[in-house]
């Protein structure tokens, strides 16, 4: 890898962006990183660790805000390689209760925030002749419907078809676009997942994570790192060959 690569990493602040950011700085990327509110946190590991790292304020539901900060990216750091598309929220509950509105906003950030983040990068990369990468957050519940999670299930669907297409029609131009699915990854938004399965369903706190992780052949929880070093294999050459895929790094607990 060129030692001025840049990737951007939305959903930077915290969980698996923060993981992948660190990664990817070990690496020798340098780094715009993207959340909600500046991830000055985020940014201040990148600096400590070497690299270059700005950090920006994006909602990515917002299609102009993601071009913005692509924008905010190359001028800042002098070019973008790789864009991963992580920020995501999750849903628990049951298919048959989910609201207009909470199907919005879920599709809004896991679906609409993945497609723009496509879009700006494709572009990004078209304008500047760059071979680029594009990477996307999508789950084992992109490769399985899960009870209470279903339409959270349905926007990972929704990432690995995005993939799917936007890989065709960029290979031509040398973009690739990939996806990861991780399994269960000890995040806050897990604490969030089990919390609300404790409440729509009366387990005890603790139980649903806990009966999910006794489910995973390798017998422990997912870690950030775990998931970045899949990341850092996609945004680097070693996957030049690959396009259109969405890969499981879930210790073993969806077999496809
Ligand atoms: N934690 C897990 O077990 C798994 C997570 N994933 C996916 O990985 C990605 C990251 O997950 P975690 O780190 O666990 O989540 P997290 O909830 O710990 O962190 C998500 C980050 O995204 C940011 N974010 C949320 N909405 C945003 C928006 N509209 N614009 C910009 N930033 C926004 C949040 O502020 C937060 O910093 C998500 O797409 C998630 O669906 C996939 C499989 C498993
Ligand atoms: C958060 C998530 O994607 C699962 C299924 O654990």
């Amino acid at each position: 890898m060129a030692d001025s690569s840049v990737a951007l990493v939305t959903g930077a602040a915290r969980g698996i962006g923060a993981g992948i950011a660190r990664r990817l700085a070990a690496d020798g990327f340098d780094l715009a990183l993207v959340d909600l509110s500046a991830p000055e946190g985020t940014a201040g590991e990148v600096r400590e660790a070497g690299r270059r790292a700005v950090a920006l304020a994006a909602d990515v539901t917002d299609r102009d805000a993601v071009f913005g900060a692509v924008d905010s990216a190359v001028a800042e750091l002098g070019g973008l390689d790789v864009v991963v598309n992580n920020a995501g929220i999750a849903l628990v509950g049951p298919v048959t209760d989910v609201s207009a509105d909470e199907l919005h906003r879920l599709f809004a950030v896991n679906v609409n925030g993945v497609l723009w983040g496509i879009q700006a990068a494709a572009a990004s990369f078209q304008a500047r002749g760059v071979r680029g990468k594009i990477i996307n957050a999508s789950s084992i519940a992109g490769h399985e419907g899960f009870a209470m999670l279903g339409a959270y299930s349905a926007t990972k669907f929704a990432v690995r078809a995005l993939t799917q297409a936007a890989a065709k029609e960029l290979a031509a131009k040398g973009i690739t676009v990939n996806a990861y699915c991780p399994g269960v990854v000890g995040t806050d938004m897990w604490v969030e997942i089990d919390k609300r399965f404790a409440e729509l369903t009366g387990a005890d706190e603790g139980e649903t994570y806990a009966k999910f992780v006794d489910g995973i052949a390798l017998g422990r929880a997912q870690t950030p790192e775990d998931v970045a070093a899949f990341v850092s294999y996609l945004a680097g050459p070693d996957s030049d060959y690959m396009t259109g895929q969405a890969g499981l790094i879930d210790g073993g607990l969806v077999f496809r």
